[in-house]
């Protein structure tokens, strides 16, 4: 199938259609298999009507073209892309352990072996796009899916794709991880995807992000005080090295925020993060 996918001229033909792995604003992303190679994919598809209609045509042909690019073990490849007379359709690679957010929602929170581990696959991941110019800008838990050694991939395409009960009402209704320079509309560089790595890490240890207010609490207004105002605690179940990290993250100017390369470095990072390769227990 590698070798094919440089071919062009897909058609739905050529693959098996399986079960609805999640569905989104602007359609389905379908389990799906390359009938001569046997090659499991996941396949996103989308109405053109919607595309329209939303006027997300331009955005959908730049992620495209970044999203075809990009090789790394922790981002979601995009294989091809083929349309019909009503359809777009997306052939991505299958994440087969499926939405980290699920994951979170089970546990409730992760340790910190496991939150070091993901917060490595995922700086790694940053640092391949920022050294192509490529910021993500929309890092939360339901844009990160789990690859077969429960490894993180990152599967956003520039808007969210919300599978059938996800946990979010709405993409525009998460303040939880909207940088200070965005809650200020100001302009914004690659420090946005630290901003939002030091919302997950506390999310991933937490199960609730920092800066979260329920409507009771003063909703988004709130929320979006908070994060100009950078007021959240650290709850006292969280370690000392994890705060730290939170700490230098959650930093107001995005230039102050700690670089990528010096998050893989972190004391806590280095010593709690995992090895992947002995964890294939299926
Ligand atoms: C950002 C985003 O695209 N989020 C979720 C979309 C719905 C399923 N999508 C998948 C995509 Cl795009 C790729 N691989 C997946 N694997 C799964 C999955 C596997 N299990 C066991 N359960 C599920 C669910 N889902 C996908 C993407």
């Amino acid at each position: 199938f590698g070798g094919g996918m440089m071919r062009q001229g897909w058609s739905i033909d050529n693959f098996e259609v399986g079960r609805a792995l999640g569905k989104g604003k602007f359609g389905q992303v379908y389990l799906g298999r390359e009938k001569k190679s046997r090659f499991v994919v996941a396949l996103k598809v989308m109405f053109k009507e919607e595309l329209k209609k939303n006027g997300v045509e331009h955005q959908l042909r730049r992620e495209i073209e970044i999203q075809t690019h990009l090789r790394h073990p922790h981002i979601v490849r995009m294989y091809g892309v083929f349309h019909d007379a009503t359809k777009v359709y997306l052939i991505l690679e299958y994440a087969p352990r499926g939405e980290l957010y699920r994951l979170l929602e089970q546990k409730g929170h992760f340790n910190d072996a496991e939150t070091a581990t993901y917060v490595t696959e995922l700086a790694s991941a940053l640092i391949y796009c920022h050294e192509r110019k490529i910021i993500h800008r929309d890092i939360k838990p339901e844009n990160l899916l789990l690859g077969i050694y429960g490894e993180l991939k990152i599967a956003d395409f520039g808007w969210s794709v919300h599978s059938p009960n996800s946990r979010r009402a709405t993409m525009c209704g998460t303040l939880d991880y909207l940088a200070p320079e965005m809650v200020e509309n100001k302009p914004h560089d690659e420090t946005i995807d630290i901003w939002c790595l030091g919302i997950l890490v506390f999310e991933l240890l937490t199960g609730k992000a920092p800066f979260h207010c329920t409507d009771a609490e003063g909703g988004q207004m709130e929320t979006a005080r908070r994060i100009t105002h950078i007021s959240y605690t650290c709850p006292p179940s969280m370690s000392e090295g994890a705060a730290d990290l939170i700490r230098q993250l959650l930093v107001y100017l995005g230039s102050h925020r700690l670089p990528l390369k010096q998050v893989l470095a972190h004391p806590w990072i280095v010593a709690n993060k995992q090895d992947r390769s002995r964890q294939l227990t299926i």
